[in-house]
């Protein structure tokens, strides 16, 4: 095991800012997610959770201020293999199989094949779609592709798995277990980064983030979140703490 790895930071982000064009998307975003963590990713459609999780999988690079995965500094291409990134729009090939597309993903994460038949089944079977694989994606529906993106993702038992909304479309007895899963990833090490709108996957989270106009307006567990606001819900927290940042933004 090297230095890096023993690393009890998984993921440390100070003043990271990025613009498109004009339009800032994150103002100086600061973070710091402990290994082993399952850290939620909160915030209304825009707020800038996507562009920040790319920051992070070193798919996208800050304009300005910092960025370390365990330990290193990013973007680094010799990182990708310790990430496992599922995106919001699946990147997958419509003629192969599941189980081609599994393999081929797996071959560029550098498993071998005993390594990557007994991975494909496993998370395959995690998924529900071991009886699918033989099939070509395109003829998966929406949720399918979704589950193969997430099995894909899982393939190579990664360091950190970053998930961009990977429940959307999946009905919720998957989606239960799917979670059951992220839990029990996270106890044996993994740290998780999910970004959600659903309310009831936030509150499972051990931490959240809530992310507002590309800026964290509060980073704590879900129960300190309630008691702090004295809301009943994680979303009513979000609108009183927006609305406070407001307040503290005129005054
Ligand atoms: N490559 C890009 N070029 C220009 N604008 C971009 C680019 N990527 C993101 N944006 C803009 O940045 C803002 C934040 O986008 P981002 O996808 O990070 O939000 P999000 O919080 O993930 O939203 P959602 O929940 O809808 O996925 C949006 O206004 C989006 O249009």
């Amino acid at each position: 095991m090297t230095i890096v790895s023993q690393h009890s930071t998984a993921v440390a982000l100070k003043n990271v800012t990025r613009a498109f064009g004009h339009r800032t998307v994150l103002d100086r975003a600061s973070l710091t997610i402990h290994r082993g963590e399952l850290f939620g990713l909160l915030g209304p459609s825009g707020s800038g959770k996507t562009t920040l999780i790319k920051i992070m999988a070193g798919i996208d690079r800050a304009d300005a201020g910092e960025v370390h995965m365990l330990g290193v500094p990013m973007p680094k291409l010799e990182m990708l293999h310790r990430f496992g990134y599922m995106a919001q729009s699946d990147a997958l090939y419509m003629e192969l199989t599941g189980r081609q597309n599994m393999a081929f993903f797996g071959k560029l994460y550098g498993l071998r094949r005993s390594a990557l038949n007994r991975r494909i089944e496993e998370t395959a079977a995690l998924v529900d779609l071991a009886e699918h694989l033989g099939n070509p994606v395109a003829a998966y529906s929406g949720g399918m592709k979704r589950r193969l993106s997430l099995a894909i993702a899982l393939l190579h038992e990664p360091e950190i798995l970053v998930l961009d909304e990977p429940t959307v479309g999946i009905d919720p007895v998957l989606r239960q277990s799917i979670w059951q899963e992220l839990h029990v990833l996270s106890r044996n090490g993994t740290t998780i980064i999910v970004t959600t709108h659903v309310m009831d996957e936030a509150e499972q989270c051990d931490r959240l983030g809530l992310i507002r106009e590309g800026r964290f307006i509060a980073t704590d567990t879900p129960a300190g979140i309630l008691q702090h606001t004295g809301a009943a819900s994680i979303e009513e927290a979000f609108i009183t703490l927006s609305q406070r940042t407001e307040g503290g933004a005129r005054a």
